[in-house]
């Protein structure tokens, strides 16, 4: 790594400003560790319970890195726009193999915590090229860091936006400022939005109407999504979804996409998720399907008993491929089977693995829901989801719930398999 430091090349207005340069203070004694990565909090905001989002965005950006890019050669730089202590910053230069991260956080108080975090770094095993620093702390808000930037060509391979509240004031910016194939990691903590209680905010802000859905962290993940997709697409690109995590402790929406050239035709993946009340099936429709939206159990179209969301991202939560290789990479580096706040990457990265397989629609159903309509007590969800494979439908579990099925088999069906399980046919 040693070596790969003396060839950066880093654009000259990557140099850091003057103020990096001052003399800073000793690091404060260690409070926290990641992975094996030390560092302190001090007074920002940081929630342990998000180690395993870093965890996942670590291991995206190790990837992204070894095989990813467009210019292998190019030096792998990361911007973290709302950094906190820092610590995404330093995991993605200690562990990413970042050759250069800019750390950025509004609040200027932060600063001797952040600067004291990153010393680490330089202070152990990767020092930086003599005269060149392989990080550099700023205080902007995080949209006229990211549009500086951008007006500087100056791209970045991976752009963290761990934002309170929605993401969505920033997502433009981080897109201009990303190069072409280059991941975004987005945050949002907008549940009033992804739940349904804040129609007006969730149009404003994502483009989507939202109303309460039996799958509402679902829809969260899709709103965020699908208000970059719309973002990416007024730009000229396109984006695809890398993985998409959905955390109780928040709760939190993030989702890691790749910028690709070039328009898509959103319209593919990029719809509405209506869900019948009376029977509890849900289906997509497209744009070009709008004037059909009704449910088969009824012959008349019974506004009252439809929920309609969207536009939101209809396609794929995750690149199963990706995924593998994220699994690969933590087992390879012991990170699968540990856990530093009770999620086990291993299990979390191979129920994402199983959600996307491709004949899956949006959204889950309760198993509550199912043994409510089957009138019989809940069947277990292992020989559920088995009894479906059999039947030759797509099912599996959802990281986002614990007692939740997806699958592509219609409810009605789902309701004659629980019965057949609880042997009363
Ligand atoms: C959720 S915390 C970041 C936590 C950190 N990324 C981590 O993983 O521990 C959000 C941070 O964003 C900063 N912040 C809020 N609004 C901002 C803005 N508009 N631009 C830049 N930073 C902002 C806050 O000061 C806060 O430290």
């Amino acid at each position: 790594m040693a070596a790969a430091a003396a060839a950066i090349s880093l654009p000259h207005s990557l140099t850091p400003p003057l103020h990096a340069t001052r003399r800073r203070p000793a690091p404060p004694a260690c409070a926290h560790s990641e992975r094996g990565v030390s560092f302190d909090p001090g007074s920002a905001f940081y929630r342990s319970d998000s180690a395993a989002g870093r965890d996942l965005a670590v291991l995206a950006a190790t990837l992204h890195r070894r095989h990813g890019r467009l210019d292998p050669s190019a030096p792998f730089l990361c911007l973290d726009a709302m950094c906190g202590c820092g610590v995404r910053a330093l995991r993605y230069l200690a562990q990413a193999g970042a050759d250069f991260v800019w750390a950025n956080d509004a609040s200027e108080a932060l600063r001797p915590v952040i600067v004291a975090n990153l010393s680490r770094f330089e202070r152990g095993s990767l020092p930086a090229e003599a005269g060149r620093r392989r990080w550099v702390v700023s205080h902007n808000d995080a949209t006229r860091l990211l549009a500086e930037r951008y007006l500087r060509r100056e791209y970045f391979d991976v752009i963290d936006v761990d934002s309170f509240g929605g993401d969505s004031a920033y997502v433009r910016a981080a897109l201009l400022a990303l190069r072409i194939g280059g991941l975004l990691y987005l945050t949002s903590t907008d549940w009033r939005s992804a739940r349904g209680y804040g129609s007006r905010s969730s149009l404003s802000s994502y483009g989507a109407y939202i109303c309460p859905m039996p799958y509402p962290n679902e829809v969260g993940l899709r709103m965020v999504i699908g208000g970059a997709a719309r973002e990416a697409a007024l730009l000229g690109f396109h984006i695809t979804p890398v993985f998409s995590y959905f955390a109780y402790h928040g709760p939190i929406y993030r989702v890691m996409i790749q910028l690709c050239n070039g328009k898509d035709d959103v319209s593919s993946n990029y719809g509405f998720i209506c869900h019948c009340k009376s029977c509890g099936q849900s289906q997509t429709f497209g744009f070009d399907e709008l004037g059909q939206i009704s449910c088969g159990c009824t012959d008349r179209t019974d506004v009252d008993s439809i929920a309609v969301v969207g536009p939101l991202w209809t396609g794929p939560l995750h690149d199963a491929s990706f995924l593998n290789e994220m699994l690969s990479l933590a087992n390879e580096w012991g990170w699968a089977y540990t856990s530093e706040n009770g999620v086990t990457l291993e299990k979390l990265l191979s129920t994402m693995i199983e959600e996307s397989d491709p004949r899956l629609p949006p959204g889950y159903i309760r198993l509550d829901e199912i043994s409510r309509r089957a009138k019989v007590n809940s069947p277990p969800l292992g020989t559920l989801i088995n009894s479906l494979r059999k039947e030759g439908f797509s099912a599996c579990r959802s990281h986002i719930g614990t007692n939740v099925i997806k699958t592509n088999c219609p409810i009605a069906s789902c309701i004659d398999v629980a019965r057949v399980i609880r042997n009363l046919r």
